[in-house]
């Protein structure tokens, strides 16, 4: 073990770590082996009111640097990110079980991007001149929120932080984030590497906990915005709960995506696709492409040639960097994702490939494959956060767009043809926040994330978050005498 996961304390605030074991307890179990890492205490009043108290005496100064000071501390970290990127993909992959391969490129590597990318734009935030009659004029000013609540799912947790982290500090916002109570441990390395970087004490802070820390949070009047990365019920709830004091929120949360395939597409690509959109990370990718519609020309073959492929799929030890399929992030994740399995055979859904837990120690489910699977049938219409791919066919291409926009959710869609046209013409229909031509679940911080429908409000990365972590002040000018009425 050359990076060891316990970490120094369960939070980090006002720029070093703290420990306070009133906390209840919280296990870090590594799903690999099943085995308990160590353990993390949940925050109490005490020490979420530290943090808070901590992030906002230091916003208004943080607010005060230049762009150009905050920007380069952001990316000093990014530089420091990826010089220990081997060492932080460890540690996710203690954190979540998935694979090194994986962690290698996806997860610091991205937490990088994003910091790079908001720190170079944070001196470029300035405002606008709007020129008015007789040489008054108006101007624009972007602000910062103020005080930020981040609160993370357990999937990404390095990447998460850092998505959150980035946009709103680069605006001059101060952060206190909550990750997922699976998942404790890097958040608090990213905390770590800011304050090395050079952010002041508490401009991003870290507690450990539950829901119920999260909605202490939430709740806080001194709080100006929540971001959450989450399921749609925890969605509605924060989004409820941040409506009482008008807060902004941004929600990025789960869905159903459809990945369609048309009988003219690229086999070999849209198989790649369909693996990507349901495999990865073991499944537990919120903008999956779950619901695979094959037009019924290639339904057989397409059935085939991803059966085949994932018998090349390397199930086992995550630090392994030849492994290519890991554990659930959880035991409880491991048991919603067999309970889904139950259904769709009860339901009648057939079972193409694998469905079953590997008998090894962790939390091990095969890659599975359910086809003849219709609309109504419960794995095709819940998000199930695991590799279960559901394997729907269909005739035509309105037909596809009908049922492939009948659901609440709206995050991501895929489409796979090699009609130029169709292509374009059926994303634009798709009722999804992100959309993918001839490929799937690609997420560069350059471009936009986020849903639509029940899956989410605003969007991360790219110039858009900006919008969702400052205010415009307009400020009014007059050259001339004010005229009055009387
Ligand atoms: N759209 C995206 O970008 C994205 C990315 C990753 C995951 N997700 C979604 O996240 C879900 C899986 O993650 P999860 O199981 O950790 O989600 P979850 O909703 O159970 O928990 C998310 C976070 O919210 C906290 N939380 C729970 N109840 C709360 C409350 N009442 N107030 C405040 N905080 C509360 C949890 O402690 C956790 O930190 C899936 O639905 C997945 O699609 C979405």
């Amino acid at each position: 073990m050359t990076v060891d996961p316990t970490p120094t304390a369960s939070h980090f605030i006002d720029g070093a770590y703290v420990e306070d074991q009133d906390g209840a307890p919280i296990d870090i179990v590594y799903s690999a082996t099943g085995e308990t890492l160590g353990r993390v205490h949940s925050a109490t009043p005490a020490i979420v009111e530290r943090a808070l108290a901590s992030a906002s005496a230091a916003q208004a100064a943080w607010a005060a640097m230049t762009g150009m000071e905050r920007g380069r501390i952001l990316r000093r970290a990014a530089d420091i990110i990826r010089d220990r990127n081997r060492d932080l993909s460890i540690l996710e992959t203690y954190d979540t079980g998935k694979p090194l391969q994986e962690t290698l490129v996806a997860d610091a590597t991205s937490g990088a991007d994003a910091l790079e990318y908001f720190g170079g734009m944070a001196a470029t935030l300035t405002g606008e001149y709007i020129p008015q009659p007789n040489g008054d004029f108006a101007y624009t000013i972007r602000q910062p929120l103020g005080l930020c609540v981040g609160i993370g799912a357990w999937n990404y947790p390095t990447q998460i932080a850092c998505w959150k982290a980035a946009p709103a500090l680069a605006c001059g916002n101060t952060m206190v984030f909550k990750p997922s109570e699976t998942t404790p441990l890097c958040a608090l390395k990213v905390a770590e590497i800011l304050t090395e970087a050079g952010a002041p004490p508490g401009v991003f802070n870290v507690v450990q906990g539950r829901g119920d820390v999260g909605a202490s949070l939430v709740d806080d009047a001194r709080v100006a915005k929540v971001s959450l990365t989450g399921s749609v019920p925890t969605g509605r709830k924060i989004y409820a709960a941040a409506a009482a004091g008008m807060k902004h929120v941004t929600m990025e949360l789960g869905g159903k995506s459809p990945l369609i395939v048309f009988d003219d597409a690229d086999l070999d690509n849209a198989v790649s696709g369909a693996i990507l959109g349901n495999f990865y990370s073991t499944g537990q990718v919120c903008s999956n492409g779950t619901r695979v519609f094959v037009q019924t020309g290639i339904k057989q073959r397409f059935l085939d040639r991803l059966c085949e492929r994932l018998s090349h799929a390397r199930i086992g030890d995550p630090l392994d960097e030849s492994t290519s399929f890991g554990p659930m992030a959880s035991e409880r994740q491991l048991d919603i994702v067999q309970e889904y399995i139950r259904t769709g055979l009860e339901e009648g859904a057939r079972l193409a490939y694998g469905g079953k837990r590997l008998n090894r120690p962790g939390f091990y489910i095969e890659p599975t494959v359910f086809a003849d699977v219709t609309d109504d049938m419960t794995i095709a219409r819940e998000e199930i956060f695991g590799p279960v791919l559901s394997l729907l066919d269909f005739e035509d291409e309105e037909e596809v767009l009908e049922r492939a926009n009948a659901t609440e959710f709206g995050l991501a869609g895929g489409v796979f043809t090699n009609d130029l046209t169709r292509a374009h013409r059926v994303v634009a229909r798709l009722e999804a926040g992100t959309c993918y031509i001839n490929t799937y679940n690609l997420a560069p911080v350059e471009a936009p994330f986020g849903g639509v429908k029940a899956s989410g409000v605003g969007r991360e990365n790219s110039k858009e978050a900006i919008a969702h972590y400052s205010e415009v002040k307009t400020v009014h000018v007059a050259m001339n005498g004010v005229e009055a009425p009387f």
